[in-house]
């Protein structure tokens, strides 16, 4: 079981299906990424496993318990929500006071946290003051006061820059390693790549597809390994006497190789014993294109 568990859920808003039937699974201490695209019922999803909306059906437990019945499990969660709406009147550091004395935390907490963000300079101007990343900054600060075992946020990198990503990841990367479990949607591809140990794509309320990011391009782009050689034309004539490999595209000394099926080991194998020097050898990650395949997917169905 995961640390965050959501079974069978149902929303509707009036006559709206926003989800229709979810199930999902995050496990303890790993990133879990909540992908799909505008109005696939991501916001929504969040808004159910931190209650603060009712599912029509279905069931959330966190940390094996059930959130909507035992509150108590909230001094264990901490939540970034979507375009954090902070008052503009405090300063980072009093809206943390503020946070850390409703959540009967210790005051010493507020200098990790801000630091943790990288927000020690910043925390006594006002959040009025404040840029859109310093603000995404201040929240997760706010999230993560009290050390919580659990994550949630809804797409955090919307208006940051790629510093702040790069700060973001750091800060995350260092959550999971404190055995931290993460829950964020996010349209971040590139995040998700880089961060995400496991991702359900959703798509029109439905879970479409579940796995790692590199089950996601094998699924939706198929297999395509990048080989760069200098011994071009001995590749290509191993490439062509081979039944699995589909399709061979190549652009000076780089091969793009499509695969039937996942012969990676066994074409490399051959490639070795015939003495073909390989300066690189791997599977074309692009997370980009395979989304677009899989939206396009899910579309036809
Ligand atoms: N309060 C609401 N009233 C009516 N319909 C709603 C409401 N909130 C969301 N919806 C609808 O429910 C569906 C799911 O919306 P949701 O915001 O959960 O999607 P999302 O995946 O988070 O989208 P985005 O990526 O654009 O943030 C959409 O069709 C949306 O229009």
């Amino acid at each position: 079981m995961g640390a965050v568990n959501v079974t069978n859920v149902f929303k509707r808003y009036g006559t709206k299906r926003a989800l229709n039937g979810v199930s999902l699974s995050a496990s303890k201490g790993y990133i879990t990424a909540i992908l799909g695209p505008n109005g696939a019922g991501k916001t929504t999803l969040i808004r159910i496993i931190t209650t603060l909306i009712n599912p029509d059906q279905g069931r959330i437990e966190i940390l094996g318990k059930d959130p909507f019945k035992e509150k108590n499990v909230f001094n264990k969660i901490g939540y970034v929500q979507e375009l954090p709406n902070l008052p503009p009147f405090l300063s980072g550091k009093e809206l943390l006071s503020l946070s850390a004395r409703l959540k009967g935390v210790n005051k010493e907490d507020i200098k990790r946290v801000l630091e943790l963000v990288d927000m020690t300079e910043n925390a006594d101007k006002k959040i009025a003051k404040y840029s859109k990343g310093m603000i995404q900054r201040i929240a997760l600060a706010e999230a993560l006061l009290g050390c919580p075992e659990v994550l949630i946020m809804d797409e955090p990198n919307v208006g940051t820059d790629p510093i702040l990503n790069l700060k973001m990841r750091d800060v995350l990367n260092h959550m999971r390693r404190e055995g931290v479990t993460i829950v964020m949607t996010t349209h971040e591809l590139e995040e998700v790549r880089k961060m995400a140990d496991k991702v359900f794509f959703l798509f029109q309320g439905k879970v479409f597809f579940e796995g790692s990011t590199e089950d996601l391009v094998l699924k939706f782009l198929g297999i395509r390994v990048i080989i760069e050689t200098q011994d071009g034309e001995a590749l290509l004539s191993l490439l062509k006497k081979l039944d699995y490999v589909k399709n061979i595209e190549f652009e000076s000394n780089k091969f793009f190789v499509e695969l039937t099926e996942d012969s990676r080991e066994e074409l490399l194998r051959e490639i070795v014993m015939r003495g073909i020097r390989v300066k690189s050898f791997y599977l074309n990650q692009d997370l980009e294109k395979a989304y677009e395949m899989a939206i396009r997917e899910a579309r036809a169905k």
